[in-house]
């Protein structure tokens, strides 16, 4: 056991990031009215090369002009692979309303990457004289990005959230699939002539929840591409709220409620966890450290597993 403690993830909600092509300025407001706690504009892979200079003058607009509410509100720029990144980070910490609060940076391979735009962005935010920290959240969504995932999630104290990037990240891979998350048809185990489908994503998203809680970062589940399909949306986000992720994008709004109601923790969730809580205050004016609980031991481990299920829901309700 380690004696240094695990620091905490910012305490901000974070249960769905609802995405938007800058290049589709009629969304904006939409947007804006919506349910997502996290707004994430595009200028990178949903805006084409023509449109990029004209998405980005665009999201400049909009992110004084329009009113995000309390929302977080995040603008996605380019790769570092790219021609276009550095005029993103200049423009909009130049231009940009104060109301802006991170910025995303996608395809992440190494600690060197986050670096990079952390320079730039604490050289212009000084520059500037601006008064609000942007903080900084990164997409794991490349073979080097999920090799080098410790370092990332510990790369600068102005990251707050990671993401798994699906589609990205199964090209990356060489992954033989055009699904963007979800269940893959080919990825079974076969037993007695049934097939059980297993989670290609699965051993990705603990990594990068080991990553983030080592580090104090929010880790997120990324895009569900089939928005025709709730049922497979509420599966895999139930599958990552499980694993300790907090949210999952939403690629349409129609997958934002149910992203909302997959990582609130139900009545019925939050009532259990404080019974617990109970059970062993109970436990400890007895002088035990473990009880039974709906006859199951619950123990000094079970109030921190509660304590996360209440946090959670006091942060969402207040
Ligand atoms: C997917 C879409 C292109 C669909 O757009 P559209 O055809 O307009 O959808 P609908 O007609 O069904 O829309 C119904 C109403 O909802 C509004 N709408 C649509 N999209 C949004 C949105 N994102 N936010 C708010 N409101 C929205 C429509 O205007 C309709 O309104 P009304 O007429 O008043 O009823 C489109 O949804 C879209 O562009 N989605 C976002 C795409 C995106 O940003 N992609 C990037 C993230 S995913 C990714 O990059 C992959 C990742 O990096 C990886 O590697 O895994
Ligand atoms: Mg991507």
């Amino acid at each position: 056991m380690s004696f240094r403690l695990q620091p905490a993830a910012p305490a901000r909600p974070n249960r769905c990031q609802l995405f938007g092509p800058g290049s589709r300025v009629a969304l904006f407001e939409k947007m804006a009215a919506s349910d997502a706690d996290v707004i994430n504009l595009d200028l990178e892979d949903s805006v084409a090369p023509s449109d990029k200079d004209s998405a980005r003058q665009n999201v400049i607009q909009a992110i004084g002009d329009v009113d995000w509410g309390n929302k977080t509100l995040s603008v996605r720029i380019n790769g570092l692979d790219t021609p276009y990144w550095y005029r993103d980070v200049v423009d909009l910490l130049e231009q940009a309303d104060e109301r802006l609060d991170q910025i995303m940076i996608p395809k992440v391979g190494c600690a060197a990457d986050i670096y990079a735009v952390d320079a730039l962005v604490t050289a212009i935010e000084t520059a500037k004289g601006r008064s609000k920290k942007i903080s900084l959240e990164v997409i794991i969504e490349s073979a080097a990005g999920i090799a080098h995932v410790e370092e990332i999630a510990a790369a600068s104290p102005r990251l707050q959230a990671m993401s798994l990037g699906a589609a990205d990240f199964a090209a990356s891979m060489g992954m033989q699939t055009t699904g963007i998350g979800g269940t893959q048809e080919n990825y079974y185990m076969a037993h007695e002539g049934a097939k059980y489908w297993s989670d290609p994503w699965h051993w990705a998203q603990t990594a990068i929840v080991a990553a983030c809680r080592t580090h104090g970062v929010l880790p997120v589940d990324g895009p569900f591409g089939d928005f025709s399909d709730d049922e497979g949306f509420i599966a895999q986000a139930k599958r990552s709220a499980t694993l300790g992720m907090v949210g999952k994008w939403a690629i349409h709004p129609k997958q934002i409620a149910l992203a909302n109601e997959v990582f609130t923790p139900s009545k019925e969730q939050v009532q259990e966890a404080r019974e617990i809580l109970a059970a062993m205050e109970q436990a400890k004016a007895n002088g035990e450290g473990a009880t039974v609980y709906k006859g199951r031991l619950v123990d000094i481990a079970s109030i921190k597993q509660a304590e996360v299920i209440v946090r959670q829901s006091e942060m969402i309700n207040g």
